[in-house]
């Protein structure tokens, strides 16, 4: 089945006892046992429910996994993650992730013993140096939030391997659409859901999905043990959201082709952060490994200019954290998503305080544009 199909047809999608097409909402926290001791199918909804099943089948197919798992949060389900290691166990971490996962790291797991050091992932022979002894995985994100930064996928996992440690994906930006990282040898993928796979900002949820079947009886475990599961109501939302992710994919990437093209020849806009651009440094890496290059752009204004009055013009752009779901978003990555991570820090890795990051979505592009350009002449 080719993947626009899969989007369609994957998960179990028809309902065993009535044919409906949409699987349904079991909206129940207990299941009957017809006998004590058996082993039956669904038992409690933390351990399994049979929609969050359907949504596990459908994402790890997806991902060309074995197993998928769905959180209540993107954030639910790095931490699951990260809960399949230990005390004294040390993880190389790309420098340019999403805010909260920096925080996740820094201000919780830090302090139950994990040790973690902060790489830039565009740099293999860095990424091999900082591996050590006691080191058991690589984690980064590509495209980075909120840099657009690619890192070699391929590459990071084969170096992880001949050191026999693990390599974690966060794909969220690219989503399977786009780019499949247990495909290019990465051993767990996890997902912010509540971004382009739910796509219509209107459900927080979290995916991970792995080939290896003892991290998958693992994660299972600790799915079950830590309990941070999606409900099925979200379950069945976020299903919803994902048979459309090719139609909505293909109008993303043609608005952010237009919208990348209005931007480089606006004489407002200073750098542009963005993988399809033929100069930006990990454009030949990106062409290799994506599908295309997504639909989130991060840029800065000419010196001087006032990002704050920019944002604040915007009439049909909402400013507003989140990413990738049918409305255009943009936010100021220092104020907001990664409000968390200390300036000096912020800086260091590259993210300055006027950057500007813009979701774009499938609104028709020319209102995108005219939007953009009546905030823009605004600063004049
Ligand atoms: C790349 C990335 N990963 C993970 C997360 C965390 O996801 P959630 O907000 O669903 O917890 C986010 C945003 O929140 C993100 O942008
Ligand atoms: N205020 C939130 C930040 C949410 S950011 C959401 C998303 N990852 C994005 O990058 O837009 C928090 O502190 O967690």
């Amino acid at each position: 089945m080719k993947f626009n199909t899969q989007l369609i047809h994957g998960g179990n999608n028809e309902d065993p006892t009535t044919g409906a097409v949409s699987t349904p909402i079991y909206r129940s926290s207990t299941f009957h046992q017809h006998v004590l001791g058996g082993e039956p199918k669904w038992e409690y909804s933390r351990t399994g429910n049979p929609t969050r099943a359907s949504l596990e089948k459908l994402i790890a197919e997806l991902e060309h996994g074995t197993a998928g798992f769905a959180f209540a949060s993107g954030s639910a389900a790095i931490h699951a993650t990260f809960s399949l290691f230990s005390q004294g166990d040390h993880f190389v971490v790309g420098s340019d992730v999403y805010g909260g996962t920096f925080r996740l790291i820094n201000k919780v797991l830090k302090r139950f013993g994990l040790e973690f050091t902060v790489v830039d992932m565009q740099d293999l022979e860095a990424v091999e140096n900082a591996i050590q002894d006691n080191t058991v995985a690589v984690y980064f994100e590509t495209p980075t939030n909120p840099l657009l930064q690619i890192a070699d996928i391929k590459a990071i996992a084969s170096i992880a391997k001949k050191h026999g440690i693990k390599t974690i994906v966060d794909n969220t930006f690219a989503t399977p659409y786009n780019q499949q990282p247990l495909s290019l040898g990465a051993d767990i993928v996890v997902h912010s859901a509540t971004k382009y796979l739910g796509g219509h900002s209107d459900v927080v949820a979290g995916l991970a999905v792995t080939n290896d079947d003892e991290v998958a009886e693992q994660l299972a475990f600790l799915q079950n043990s830590i309990g941070s599961t999606l409900g099925p109501d979200d379950s069945w939302l976020l299903q919803r959201g994902i048979k459309t992710l090719g139609a909505r994919m293909r109008v993303h990437q043609e608005n952010a082709n237009e919208v990348i093209n209005f931007l480089q020849h606006d004489d407002h806009i200073g750098k542009i952060y963005y993988p399809g651009l033929a100069d930006f440094p990990g454009h030949e890496v990106a062409a290799k490994q994506m599908r295309n290059f997504g639909a989130m752009i991060s840029f800065e204004l000419k010196d001087g200019l006032d990002a704050k009055k920019f944002v604040e013009s915007l009439q049909l752009i909402d400013l507003a954290e989140s990413l990738g779901g049918i409305e255009s978003l943009i936010e100021v990555p220092a104020v907001m998503t990664h409000g968390s991570i200390p300036r000096e820090i912020r800086l260091a890795n590259g993210i300055k305080d006027e950057l500007i990051r813009l979701s774009v979505g499938i609104e028709d592009s020319e209102d995108i544009i005219a939007d953009l350009q009546q905030a823009l002449k605004k600063l004049d």
